[in-house]
């Protein structure tokens, strides 16, 4: 911001003295004029050109005139999210129904969808013809190089079908939960120190560092323990910065985010961070290439690493290594991090909630109270993952209100109509929101702001699908991570619950970074007590 002030001022001196030196302000000045209306004029055409024709396209509300959509999408980008359920309600309100289109120069022509109808259509019945395509690829190559996240066809089948190997119920059971429960026990001791020492945390950077320590244990056979340093890793802070910058282009043109990166910076930024990330993946990739026993390994690079490439008979390059490591970490780490840290910030505020927890913690698993065990290696597999009904529930519902991927995105190949009658053109792209969905009283009734893990539960409550809430995506590209997501996630907050108190110290600050995933944009920052349960009552 303040580059850019300084490079218009500097612009503007340079102006004035111009026109002192030569005399020619009234020149200069009509000229000016001239390229302002020139200017408005191509971007009004640009904006119509991608304005729908047809009867039956409702726009979205908050348009401009000449611009369209386009300073809405520069000036809310703080507020990405909040933008999407404000721009979803007032649509609805209006009574123009669940989908509009959004239209800024440059930009691709975008239909914005909160119907799970239209989630289930491009999702899963006409999965083939919605992709990430060319558009999400020249926004994401960058940081996701060719990646799960950012490919499509065989490219993205063959690296779903290794990856997949890894997420097999024995691993879970016999391998991934001791893993998290061992780095837990490590962030449980953590807070115990700072417990005693009434210090203030933020718990947010340490659910980061937990996740990480777990994934690269489980995915890269590399144990880093973050969690026991000073400081956040420079590859983290340098993972979120280039995240948080590539997410800006989700709704730009190729040439209009190369011109305002350039102007604002975030060019050179992001390939800084880059630099850091790439070390960071190409440093791992060398020592798993140089130990001799990563043959016997099972973890997901040692799997990549055996491979070959569909149809040929080479194993993968250097550079592919380094886009499954950069993919994965988003997906292990960010990802279950952010839920953990939404849902300890709906906890602090919820003490009923953390009551009916311990009472089911209390019931199925006891030992999770008890200070003097390590439980860490102990919680069973069939608890965690089937019998605490109430716990898995917090988890889900904290995922509603704050999806940790809060918006996607995917490109028509062909023409096609939505279920609600939409026409879709080649190249449109279809945006849903999680973060809007997850909020709607249209689909969650009157109490859908609430925080209620109660709605998950009970023998008549049908389940709501995931295209009422994709927060895992659905169809073939479904989230493969699911199933470890809630193990570490309730395993985590188990061991937390039963163990402490938490009051977060900036509750007004708490909010998300603008990103690909929901990053707490000033952290949560919390102060921790020591949870003492009651003494049990003789009978
Ligand atoms: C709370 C935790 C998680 C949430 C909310 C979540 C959500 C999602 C979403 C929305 C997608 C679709 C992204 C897209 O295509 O643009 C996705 C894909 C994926 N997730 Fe997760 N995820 C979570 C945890 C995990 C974990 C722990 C892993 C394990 C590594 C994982 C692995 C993956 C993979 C590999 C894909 C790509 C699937 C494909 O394109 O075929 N996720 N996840």
């Amino acid at each position: 911001m303040t580059a850019s002030v300084s490079r218009l001022a500097a612009l503007a001196n340079w102006l004035r003295l111009y026109l002192a030196r030569t005399g020619r302000g009234t020149r200069v000045a009509m000229a000016l004029a001239g390229a302002v209306a020139a200017l408005a004029a191509i971007l009004a055409a640009e904006t119509a050109r991608k304005r729908p024709k047809y009867r039956g396209a409702v726009e979205a509300p908050e348009r401009s005139w000449i611009v369209g959509h386009g300073i809405m999408f520069l000036t809310t980008h703080e507020t990405r999210n909040d933008w999407a359920f404000y721009l979803a309600r007032n649509h609805l309100d209006l009574g123009e129904g669940h989908t509009s289109h959004l239209t800024a120069p440059f930009a691709p022509p975008l239909i914005f969808t909160t119907s799970p109808a239209n989630v289930e259509h491009v999702l899963k019945t006409k999965f083939d013809n919605y992709v990430k395509g060319p558009v999400f690829a020249d926004h994401q190559t960058q940081l996701l190089g060719h990646g799960i996240f950012n490919t499509d066809g065989d490219a993205w089948r063959a690296q779903r079908k290794t990856s997949s190997m890894i997420f097999s119920v024995r691993n879970f059971r016999d391998h991934m939960l001791h893993v998290f429960s061992r780095h837990a026990r490590v962030l449980v001791d953590k807070l115990d120190t700072v417990a005693a020492r009434g210090t203030v945390v933020d718990l947010h950077d340490w659910f980061h560092r937990f996740t990480l320590d777990a994934f690269m244990e489980i995915g890269f056979g590399t144990p880093v323990d973050s969690l026991q340093a000073d400081a956040p890793l420079p590859f983290a802070t340098a993972f979120d910065q280039a995240q948080s910058i590539t997410s800006k282009r989700m709704i730009m043109g190729p040439v209009q985010r190369r011109i305002l990166e350039w102007w604002n910076g975030d060019a050179k930024r992001l390939q800084q961070c880059i630099k850091v990330t790439d070390d960071f993946a190409y440093r791992l990739i060398a020592q798993r290439r140089a130990d001799p026993n990563a043959g016997n390994a099972q973890d997901l690079l040692a799997r990549f690493l055996a491979m070959k490439k569909p149809g040929s008979n080479q194993g993968y390059s250097d550079e592919e290594l380094r886009d499954v490591v950069i993919n994965f970490i988003i997906a292990g780490r960010d990802t279950t991090a952010q839920a953990l840290s939404w849902a300890i910030f709906e906890l602090a505020q919820h003490p009923k909630v953390v009551a009916a927890m311990r009472e089911e913690i209390a019931r199925i698993v006891p030992t999770a109270f008890d200070s003097t065990t390590d439980d860490g290696e102990n919680l069973d597999y069939d608890a965690v993952t089937r019998d605490l009904v109430y716990v898995r529930a917090v988890f889900s519902e904290a995922l509603r209100l704050h999806p940790s991927v809060p918006q996607e995105i995917k490109f028509a190949i062909h023409a096609d109509t939505l279920p609600d009658g939409t026409p879709v053109r080649a190249g449109d792209g279809i945006i849903w929101s999680p973060y809007a969905m997850g909020r709607l009283t249209e689909l969650w009734g009157d109490d859908a702001l609430e925080f209620k893990p109660e709605r998950w539960i009970g023998e008549n409550v049908p389940q709501p699908g995931p295209y009422k809430y994709p927060v895992f995506n659905a169809g073939p590209r479904t989230c493969l991570g699911q199933q470890m997501a809630y193990l570490e996630g309730v395993a985590c907050l188990v061991k937390l619950v039963s163990k402490f108190e938490f009051e977060v110290v900036n509750p007004d600050e708490v909010t998300y970074r603008t990103a690909l995933t929901l990053l707490m944009k000033n952290g949560l920052k919390v102060r921790v007590r020591r949870y003492v349960s009651p003494a049990p009552v003789a009978a």
